[in-house]
């Protein structure tokens, strides 16, 4: 029976049934090309492939502190317009090329968009920018775009959201992040522990840390747990844990966690729960209010605290070609200007380069110390 015949509240009958009493508040139920159709269509190369698995070993490297980079998460705050995020891509590539020997630059590439109150849920969930919710064009555009990136030679980093979207895409993703309106999430803690590359846990959105590291905990655990397979049937999976699980120190309402005591407190609750205390922050978010301008100075301040050797083995920033951001109306993608972001405000690109280019003195500065994350000396 269909889901509008299930649905259909039958006034004469009397008596409920399996078919009246089930989906009450569903309206449709679509097939999804399967994970297997949509990476067949759009395969990894080997030499995406490689560039995936070498940029994976060295965010590990680095958040050990084995690597004496920084890790750098940067790039828009949501992906809405693919040609805009590759040329914000290809300039990046350039920049992290530049910079390879003291910052390991990871392109921020948020299909996913977790809501506070409601709004537009990410390029996957609404491709077209126009609640028609075409996700199978969804998947397909987050796809194309990731192999694009890969191959000016840049490494990519995503937030995992619905718990079957990494297996269309996670192969092509070097770094992941749980974020913070579902740190808590057993459904995300299971997931970050089957996934294939480190993943950051975000603080709560209250600015609780300790949740994050209770994340990166369970993660670490092996999991059995409900899921798809490659073709689309249901499944149970049976995860090893991911022992590359780290917390993202982002602020909370009305609080920031990026100074230097926040993040010794936040490792001193790593290390009791026998964790390496290697963190990463955001300089977005709570930490800046959602302010581009604050961010910005935000990371100048933490530009100074891995000069002065805090443990901070990574950073993020919300970056993207033009400042600022502006609203996604009904007039939908022709009234957006390109370039700039539609959910948080974003450090425009030139600003961006001028930043990321204090970044790299202050790791020169603090190798020239000889001062280091911790982590190098405990693991
Ligand atoms: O990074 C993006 C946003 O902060 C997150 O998706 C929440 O956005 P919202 O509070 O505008 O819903
Ligand atoms: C939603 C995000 O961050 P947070 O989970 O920290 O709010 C994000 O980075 O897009």
């Amino acid at each position: 029976m269909s889901i509008t015949a299930q649905n259909s509240r039958r006034t004469g009958d009397a008596v409920p049934n399996a078919d009246t009493v089930s989906n009450t508040r569903v309206t449709s139920i679509q097939a999804l090309p399967t994970p297997a159709q949509v990476r067949a269509e759009l395969p990894l190369n080997e030499r995406a492939a490689a560039l995936v698995a070498r940029s994976r070993a060295e965010v590990e490297a680095v958040l050990r502190g084995d690597d004496p980079r920084l890790l750098v998460v940067v790039g828009p705050c949501s992906v809405h317009d693919p040609d805009a995020a590759l040329e914000y891509a290809r300039r990046l590539a350039a920049v992290a090329d530049l910079h390879r020997d003291r910052l390991l630059i990871v392109m921020r590439v948020y299909f996913e968009k977790p809501r506070s109150t409601g709004g537009w849920k990410g390029l996957i969930n609404d491709p077209h920018l126009d609640g028609t919710h075409r996700v199978a064009d969804g998947l397909r555009m987050a796809r194309r775009l990731l192999i694009d990136i890969l191959e000016l030679g840049l490494p990519v980093g995503c937030e995992f959201l619905e718990p079957t979207s990494p297996q269309y895409i996670a192969d092509a993703v070097s770094w992941g992040a749980i974020g913070a309106r579902t740190t808590e999430s057993q459904i995300h803690r299971q997931l970050a522990s089957g996934l294939s590359m480190p993943i950051g846990f975000k603080n709560a959105t209250d600015g609780d840390v300790q949740v994050a590291v209770d994340g990166c905990t369970v993660a670490g655990q092996r999991h059995v747990f409900f899921g798809v397979t490659d073709e689309g049937a249901a499944a149970l999976v049976s995860t090893s844990g991911n022992e590359a699980a780290h917390v993202i120190l982002r602020g909370g309402r009305g609080t920031t966690n990026y100074d230097s005591a926040s993040v010794a407190d936040a490792a001193a609750l790593l290390t009791r729960a026998g964790l390496a205390s290697h963190l990463v922050v955001d300089a977005s978010h709570g930490n800046s209010g959602k302010s581009h301008v604050r961010q910005a100075s935000v990371l100048r301040e933490l530009a100074d605290q891995v000069r002065e050797g805090d443990p901070i083995a990574g950073v993020m920033a919300e970056s993207f070609l033009v400042p600022g951001n502006q609203p996604l109306t009904d007039a939908g993608r022709s009234a957006l200007a390109y370039g700039q972001s539609i959910t948080d405000a974003c450090i425009g690109w030139d600003e961006t380069a001028a930043l990321l280019d204090e970044l790299a003195l202050a790791v020169q500065d603090r190798r020239e110390k000889g001062s280091v994350v911790p982590d190098q000396l405990q693991v």
